[in-house]
């Protein structure tokens, strides 16, 4: 259904140009629900719109639902809905009107129109209010109806631009039982973007990840979880002391053997390893087995796992990047393939050692982990601090 190749697309700005979209190549089949994920300008609407024939692409090639988007744009248009961040209904006509001046736009006789008009109305319980005028409906109303209006020239393709922001989580959970619903009936190609991590894990079977123009990440979302952030095992300590030598009993069961250098004036101490020694020490059950990346998954990044210990800043646990290891205060979290499993053996090491631990969880990977180990930033702290334009060619 979607097949890019390279896709390119700088914009000329004053003194130089923004590459946008840096040669990402996409593959969707027929009737899948895709999540496209990234933080603020990480390129997403962009390639929305070269996917959608709104766009020129720089370089690059593709073809969406069997059309190619620069040779035939219009065969595109035909085949596929769009629904932007922006409404799509102007203010002055009532609803029903505005559905039926849509199916005139691509072509739909006057009386085919109305008739895909009140299906639409339906399809998005937008019935009750067909002659109320856009201006006047709620938020979760206003994007029900930009969905009809992509729908009312029954596209097997749908592109959706951040469906659900903005609205109230009632709404929005509104909004994807239709969008679920459509797909469940009619088989529809779902391509949206979304900032809401919970509901990419959630709903969509497939995610693509998008960071500064390229894609760092393709797969099911628990792949992706799996694979390159993976499950965490945190255990707290009645002392830092004790927190760090089952620190370096963690170390040991991941294989991780940290060249500790010495330590800055905040006490900490990080030693890069390859992520391939995981993998080779991995014990018999596996369950301390980390991976660098799935055969499935798309992984780009830089594949170095650090060990870090630190007995000095709380806000380490969080903010260390795919770190094996972390120790914050008296708590330490270890970052393994089976948390399930991880534990007891963990808990037996220290209990040999005789170091006795006081509480114990595991807690199972978010996309932003996956984002996090993949490039050193949460999403949201990605949102907080937009990144910066890239640099001028
Ligand atoms: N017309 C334009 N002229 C110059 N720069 C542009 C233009 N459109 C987009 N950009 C730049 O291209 C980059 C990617 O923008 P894009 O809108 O595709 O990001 P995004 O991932 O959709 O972001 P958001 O989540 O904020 O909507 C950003 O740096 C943006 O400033």
């Amino acid at each position: 259904m979607i097949h890019a190749r390279g896709l390119t697309r700088s914009f000329k700005i004053k003194g130089g140009a923004v590459e946008a979209v840096r040669g990402i190549d996409i593959d969707v089949e027929a009737g899948q629900l895709v999540a496209f994920l990234g933080p603020n300008g990480a390129g997403k609407s962009t390639s929305l719109r070269m996917l959608t024939s709104l766009l020129p692409p720089t370089s690059g090639s593709a073809t969406v639902a069997g059309h190619d988007i620069v040779k035939d744009p219009g065969g595109v248009r035909a085949r596929i809905g769009y629904i932007g961040q922006k409404n799509g209904s102007g203010e002055n006509f009532r609803i029903r009107d505005e559905l039926v001046s849509q199916g005139r736009c691509y072509g739909l006789s006057r009386a085919q129109a109305r008739v895909r008009a009140d299906e639409v109305l339906q399809q998005l319980d937008l019935a009750s209010m067909a002659t109320r005028k856009p201006g006047t409906l709620s938020g979760g109303q206003r994007r029900r109806l930009d969905i009809a209006l992509g729908l009312v020239h029954r596209p097997d393709l749908l592109f959706l631009d951040e469906p659900s922001t903005g609205l109230d989580p009632q709404s929005r959970a509104n909004i994807w039982e239709h969008i679920l619903r459509l797909r469940a009936e009619h088989g529809t190609t779902l391509f949206l973007t979304t900032h809401y991590l919970e509901e990419a894990d959630s709903m969509a079977e497939r995610v693509i990840i998008i960071d500064h123009g390229k894609i760092i990440a393709d797969g099911t979302a628990a792949q992706l979880k799996s694979d390159l952030a993976g499950d965490r095992i945190i255990v707290t300590f009645s002392s830092e002391s004790d927190a760090v030598q089952a620190a370096s009993i963690a170390e040991r069961m991941t294989g991780t053997a940290p060249a500790v250098t010495a330590a800055p004036a905040a006490a900490s101490t990080q030693a890069a390893v390859s992520a391939g020694a995981f993998a080779q020490t991995a014990t018999p059950a596996g369950a301390f087995a980390q991976t660098a990346a799935a055969p499935a998954a798309t992984a780009i990044a830089d594949p170095v796992v650090s060990a870090t210990v630190s007995a000095a800043s709380a806000s380490a646990v969080t903010d260390v990047a795919g770190a094996a290891v972390v120790v914050s205060a008296a708590v330490v979290q270890v970052r393994v393939a089976q948390a399930g499993a991880a534990l007891p053996e963990y808990l037996r090491a220290l209990e040999a050692a005789g170091v006795k631990a006081i509480a114990a969880e595991t807690s199972r990977p978010t996309l932003d982990d996956v984002f996090l180990a993949l490039t050193g930033r949460t999403l949201r702290e990605s949102e907080a601090t937009p990144v910066a334009e890239p640099a001028a060619v």
